[in-house]
């Protein structure tokens, strides 16, 4: 069974806004950490306050078979870290986490926790001193600190510039790879950095749950392939690409491929495409290709000009029609 079992269904009104409702279930075993994906207003962060017990709702939260969600937040063993840190700024860092694990058994080593979050020298400085992704380590500590059963947290990364997020984040999985967790983010690098396993969320409901290979690679739906960022082309509009899957253009499905798959063959390719546009991104060039009327995206190291004609193939492994 696993650890941490929600099955939860609210809707939420404000004034002057429709209503939103969540209705979502989900597993997380032990020691895993489920990503939970999807786009801006999608229900997230409502899900993840719902599953936290900061919301009235209906259907069941269950730790290790036991109910959870007739208990208040404090009482359900979950550990939380949010994107805005919530230090207390006169503390100090070892204060900070040691007042986090102020109801739990003994003291934490707040000293051995920060080391290993790599922040093991900001002991006596005070958090306004420390900068985003210092906060955000020592914030990480504080909720570790209590031991908890499962750790809620929730964009984490969203307000650290790019350098500070990228190294957090490759932190990140090793920091969690011992901890059941349950982590929001609409940021897909993020999600296919640290998940055991994600569920793409849309409209306040789960449209597809999977490893990051079935994610990323093999997207049920359109909606899941588009928000995964792999190139979506609706089969009825391409009678090329239909032909190469042995369709004859009337297939009523679409295909998505991932713009890292499909290959530039400099003329000698499947099919023959006209290059649109060329926009450089660091060590490569990402290349927009027109088709049968419909545009796909791919990577090149040396990218063809803009208004030529190239050959482009897609391996067959790659394609997958959702
Ligand atoms: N208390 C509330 N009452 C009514 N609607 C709300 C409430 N809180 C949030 N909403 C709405 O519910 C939707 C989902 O919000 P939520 O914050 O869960 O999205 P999210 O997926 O976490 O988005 P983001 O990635 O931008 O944080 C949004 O349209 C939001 O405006």
């Amino acid at each position: 069974m696993s650890l941490l079992q929600a099955d939860v269904a609210s809707t939420f009104t404000a004034d002057g806004a429709e209503a939103f409702t969540v209705d979502a279930s989900l597993e997380v075993d032990s020691g895993e950490t489920l990503v939970v994906l999807g786009p801006s207003g999608s229900g997230k962060t409502l899900l993840l306050e719902t599953i936290a017990g900061f919301h009235d709702h209906e259907g069941v939260v269950t730790r290790d078979g036991d109910p959870l969600h007739d208990r208040p937040p404090e009482q359900r063993g979950f550990g939380f870290v949010f994107q805005d840190y919530a230090l207390f700024p006169h503390m100090t860092v070892r204060e900070n986490v040691e007042y986090g694990a102020r109801y739990h058994e003994g003291t934490p080593d707040a000293a051995a926790l920060l080391t290993d979050l790599g922040v093991g020298d900001l002991l006596d400085r005070y958090p306004p001193t420390l900068s985003g992704g210092e906060r955000q380590r020592v914030a990480l500590a504080r909720s570790l600190a209590v031991e908890p059963d499962v750790m809620l947290l929730d964009e984490p990364l969203a307000a650290l510039d790019v350098p500070t997020r990228q190294s957090l984040r490759d932190d990140l999985a090793d920091i969690l790879a011992d901890v059941t967790a349950l982590y929001v983010t609409h940021n897909r690098t993020t999600a296919r950095a640290i998940a055991d396993r994600i569920a793409v969320m849309r409209d306040g409901r789960v449209v597809q749950r999977g490893s990051p290979e079935e994610i990323f690679e093999r997207p049920e739906s359109p909606t899941v392939a588009n928000f995964t960022g792999s190139n979506v082309v609706d089969l009825s509009a391409a009678p090329s690409l239909a032909a190469l899957l042995n369709g004859d253009g009337s297939l009523d499905s679409h295909v998505a491929v991932r713009p890292e798959a499909v290959r530039l063959n400099g003329g000698s390719g499947d099919l023959e495409a006209t290059v649109e546009r060329v926009v450089r991104e660091d060590a490569t060039s990402r290349v927009t290709l027109a088709f049968d009327g419909v545009t796909v995206e791919a990577f090149a190291d040396e990218p063809p000009d803009e208004g030529a004609t190239v050959g482009v193939s897609f391996p067959r492994d790659r394609l997958h029609v959702c």
